[in-house]
């Protein structure tokens, strides 16, 4: 398990030049979970992650993993815990002189392991990523996703408990972002190790993470389990962040209907989000025929979240306002969400 405590990050000094990069960030990251950060540039995510492994040190704080505080050790005692972590980096930082071989056995050679014992871990890393054909390759001579499976193989090569990701897709096409993912997919469910990634892109969150957090200026705004986060998400940014992906905007000529509508109809339009069973419901139905009200679907979608089905409906109700409380309220208790579409179409 990871945990950050009240990190802290400072940059530089004096006051013109000092710039604080994290605020008191608070963190878990449970055994074999796949935890995305998510923010704008800027926002600290780079200085997060490498807090982590203390490539940066942070100012105050802890870094706990399985409970041993890394700023507490000693530098020999620290080289041991860093076996523990491996990372993978957006341009892969392999060495272009050497061969995929040699990239991925580099830190075996450096902790001065037997040959054969090299030979055979590389070749079963090599397997694991799909790419045993490719040993005596160049990294030129690879795309960019078989060049990220390569940095995935290296940083597995100590078995690591703990992988971290910094932007590890965010220079590939979609197609090759979707291979990766399901290598890491891979790497969380037959290694069992724990993933933290950080990405500005919300689609890799919604495609592999268990975990979300939402870093804003040094802090996380929002954390949790993804379903809930693009489903009730609390922060402005984390709706912003998730509109990239689900698309739930409501389009300007739907919208055009709703300000027509609430003109006559004022709190009449709602948005209603379903998830899991309750997709498969006739909930709107059986509303209509339960109550004394006129249902009329302006705008819907209905999208896959973690294998999970969630809807995503804005609906006009109009009937008598007792009947429309009692709608409303039905619907709350079958297990989706309904809240009036506010001025911004939230
Ligand atoms: N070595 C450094 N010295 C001084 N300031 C730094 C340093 N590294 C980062 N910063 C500052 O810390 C803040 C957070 O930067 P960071 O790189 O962590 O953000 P980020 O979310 O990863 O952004 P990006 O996605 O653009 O890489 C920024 O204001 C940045 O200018």
């Amino acid at each position: 398990m990871l945990v950050l405590e009240d990190v802290h990050k400072v940059y530089g000094k004096g006051k013109d030049k000092k710039v604080e990069a994290l605020k008191g960030i608070n963190l878990k990251v449970e055994k074999g979970e796949i935890f995305g950060v998510v923010g704008f540039s800027g926002a600290g995510k780079s200085t997060l992650i490498r807090c982590v492994n203390l490539l940066e040190r942070p100012t105050s704080g802890k870094v706990l993993i399985n409970d041993v505080n890394l700023l507490e050790l000693s530098p020999k005692e620290l080289r041991k815990e860093r076996r523990k972590i491996g990372m993978i980096f957006q341009q892969y930082n392999l060495l272009h002189s050497k061969t995929i071989f040699k990239n991925v056995a580099m830190p075996l050679i450096l902790e001065g392991r037997p040959k054969a014992e090299i030979r055979k871990k590389v070749t079963e890393l090599l397997t694991f990523v799909g790419l045993e054909d490719r040993m005596d390759h160049y990294p030129e001579q690879l795309s960019g996703g078989q060049k990220q499976r390569v940095g995935i193989a290296r940083a597995l090569a100590t078995d690591p408990d703990i992988l971290l990701c910094d932007e590890a897709t965010s220079a590939l096409d979609p197609n090759t972002t979707e291979a990766v993912l399901d290598l890491l997919r891979k790497v969380r469910d037959e290694l069992g190790i724990t993933i933290l990634m950080i990405t500005h892109e919300m689609n890799v969150i919604r495609d592999v993470c268990d975990k979300v957090a939402v870093i804003e200026h040094g802090k996380i705004v929002e954390q949790g389990p993804v379903i809930d986060v693009f489903t009730e998400p609390k922060t402005k940014i984390a709706r912003s962040f998730i509109r990239t992906v689900l698309n739930d905007k409501i389009p300007a000529s739907v919208r055009k209907l709703i300000d027509e509508s609430s003109k006559e109809n004022p709190h009449g339009i709602y948005r209603i989000l379903f998830k899991g069973a309750s997709t498969s419901t006739p909930l709107i139905s059986n509303t209509a025929k339960k109550f004394d009200v006129d249902l009329n679907v302006l705008h819907g979608m209905v999208t896959e979240l973690q294998g999970i089905p969630f809807g995503n409906l804005i609906v006009e109700f109009k009937g008598p306002k007792e009947e429309m409380d009692k709608a409303i309220q039905y619907i709350n208790d079958h297990n989706a969400l309904i809240k009036e579409v506010d001025q911004d179409g939230i």
